[in-house]
């Protein structure tokens, strides 16, 4: 046993009884080493099984990510970028305007990376997601498009999309796509990924994938049917329909249409999220936990989940605090 704990014994002794502790190691020093070293192989566990649990695909999936990510690197150009303000609400920002937005391979790896940064935001409360210079985004980057058109690599740009944006969606965050100008194909799916939806007045969302001689393949048509049916999900994919506010409205796809405030889109969208997200971060984030175990379990899962999610804030500050005050809802 010892044998395997080489990180226990000082560096120059040869004998493997000489622990951390420079002498001859005591038997509950070894304990405690050994507790020590199994608590830090549990966490590690704990976090690669977490990874492998969020992610959709895995290689035992025959996804292989860093392959995908060398294949992608080689298209540059635009950046995923990432701000996490001190009231718990990050913005994360689709920039590549000289593509309208346009994801480039290796804007694929940020968001990627984006989306790990904000999972261990433990702070975190809230999300939005934008296009820079008043454009949502206009989906995958045609030059990357036409340098990988064999299906294969597609398929696995697929997969690695859909792990990061399921990824997105799963964040115990509440998290709002703020629509301005155009979102398409990719950017239709992607604004799909979000819990909420609002629109400028000018801005289109629109599933141009059957002009490209395409479906959705980032995850946008299983998460546009849950959001608005299986008949208007048709719609829109059938006849690559523009989708504009009203429209979005009346179908449920867009929660609100942000009426033109004299600071800008940005900070109507912050306005709109702060009444969702009032109160301590553990709180807000049991909630969006429970909606988000309910909206893909089955039921008997969900509900399991539902009261471990309730364990964790039953009895703490903020619940301790609201019983102290006598809060009243009227
Ligand atoms: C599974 C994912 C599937 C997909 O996402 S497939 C991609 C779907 N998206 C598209 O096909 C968008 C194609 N682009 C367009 O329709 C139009 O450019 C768009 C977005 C309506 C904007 O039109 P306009 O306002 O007239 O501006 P424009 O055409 O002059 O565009 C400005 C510059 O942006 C470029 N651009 C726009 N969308 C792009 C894209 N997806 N990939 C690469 N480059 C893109 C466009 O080529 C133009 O560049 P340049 O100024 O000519 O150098």
């Amino acid at each position: 046993m010892f044998f395997n704990l080489g990180f226990l014994h000082a560096r120059n002794s040869k004998d493997p009884t000489v622990g951390v502790f420079g002498n001859t190691a005591h038997p509950f020093q070894t304990v405690m080493a050994l507790s020590i070293w199994r608590c830090m192989l549990n966490r590690s566990a704990a976090r690669w099984h977490l990874h492998r649990s969020l992610s959709l695909y895995n290689s035992s999936h025959g996804f292989n990510e860093e392959e995908i990510k060398n294949k992608l690197a080689p298209f540059t150009g635009g950046s995923v970028t990432l701000v996490k303000r001190e009231n718990g609400i990050a913005e994360l920002c689709i920039d590549n305007p000289a593509r309208m937005n346009a994801f480039t391979g290796t804007m694929m790896i940020e968001l990627m990376e984006r989306v790990r940064d904000l999972e261990n935001w433990q702070e975190g409360k809230g999300l939005i997601v934008y296009g820079a210079e008043n454009t949502f985004c206009s989906g995958s980057d045609l030059n990357a498009v036409k340098a990988i058109t064999n299906s294969q690599d597609g398929i696995k740009m697929c997969m690695l999309m859909q792990n990061t944006l399921t990824r997105l969606l799963r964040l115990p965050l509440i998290s709002v796509a703020l629509v301005q100008g155009k979102a398409l194909g990719g950017g239709a799916e992607l604004c799909t990924a979000c819990d909420f939806r609002l629109m400028t007045e000018d801005s289109e969302i629109r599933f141009v994938h059957k002009h490209m001689g395409l479906v959705p393949g980032w995850g946008g048509a299983t998460r546009l049917i849950h959001l608005i049916g299986s008949r208007h999900a048709l719609k829109l994919l059938s006849s690559a329909l523009r989708v504009h506010p009203k429209y979005a409205l009346n179908i449920g796809l867009v929660d609100e249409i942000l009426s033109c405030g004299a600071d800008g889109p940005l900070a109507e969208a912050q306005k709109w999220i702060a009444s969702y997200t009032k109160g301590a971060a553990d709180v807000n984030r049991a909630v969006k936990k429970v909606i988000a175990s309910g909206r893909e379990k089955l039921i008997e899962d969900s509900l399991r989940t539902e009261k471990d999610i309730f364990g964790t804030v039953w009895g703490g500050p903020a619940n301790m605090q609201a019983l102290s005050k006598g809060t009243k809802h009227n």
